[in-house]
């Protein structure tokens, strides 16, 4: 049966049980009706609005800017880090391709690794951060980098460096491939130790960033219009 005549059977069906009092068929009604509201099921017009937003999203930076601020970010971190065999850890799940295509540009011996601490879980708005995976290699002693997409409130940031501080790290430095100008950092004045770009005060989406879990993948930096 397709799905547009399977829900009118079950709205048929519903009305049918609300007249006759049927606890169960109401919740199993329900139950698919609230599949509507999940993305992946209504994928068809999720993917039309999705290459909308892409569509009409203002390009705030192009792909050959990002480039040549990862390739200043390169050369500024090998001066400061290329004799320190350093501990890199990306900040899953945007930190992603930014530590994919700065580590390329570094020519010197690193290690790296991982952690995921989330807080904005598929909105645009951040809550309270949450450890998914938390570091495990050991830090005592090492010079630790953290990589991240973006530095918006810098709650997560403060909060991984901190962590990396008590966990006995010789140093501990942050690299960042976007600063999101405003005055509601978490601590004020917080600051990348090597940074890429500042971009304005919109939720930005693309390389790593994701708009509601999607377009992580964009080649550039994107706004949606009108946020
Ligand atoms: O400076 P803040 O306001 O704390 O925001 C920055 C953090 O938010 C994003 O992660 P997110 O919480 O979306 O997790 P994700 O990368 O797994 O989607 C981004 O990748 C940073 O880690
Ligand atoms: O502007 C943003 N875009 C994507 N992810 C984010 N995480 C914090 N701020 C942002």
């Amino acid at each position: 049966m397709c799905f547009a005549r399977h829900l009118t059977w079950l709205r048929l069906r519903q009305v049918f049980c609300f007249r006759h009092g049927s606890a169960v068929s109401h919740l199993h009604l329900n139950k698919t009706l609230a599949m509507q509201d999940d993305p992946i099921f209504d994928s068809h017009r999720h993917v039309q609005d999705m290459n909308a937003l892409m569509a009409q999203a203002d390009c705030l930076v192009t792909q050959e800017e990002v480039d040549a601020a990862l390739d200043a970010m390169a050369t500024r971190m090998t001066e400061v880090l290329g004799d320190k065999l350093p501990l890199c850890f990306c900040v899953m799940n945007g930190g992603l391709i930014t530590t994919g295509h700065l580590l390329t540009r570094l020519g010197f011996p690193l290690e790296i690794d991982y952690l995921h601490a989330t807080r904005y879980r598929g909105k645009t708005s951040g809550g309270e951060l949450f450890w998914r995976v938390s570091p495990e290699r050991p830090m005592k002693g090492r010079h630790v980098v953290v990589i991240d997409d973006i530095l918006d409130e810098g709650a997560t940031l403060a909060a991984i460096l901190e962590y990396c501080r008590e966990a006995g790290a010789a140093s501990v430095s942050s690299a960042v491939l976007v600063d999101k100008k405003h005055d509601r950092k978490a601590v004020p004045g917080l600051k990348a130790d090597f940074c890429g770009l500042e971009v304005e005060d919109r939720y930005v989406f693309g390389f790593g960033m994701d708009y509601k879990g999607y377009w992580r993948n964009a080649p550039g930096i994107f706004a949606p219009k009108g946020l």
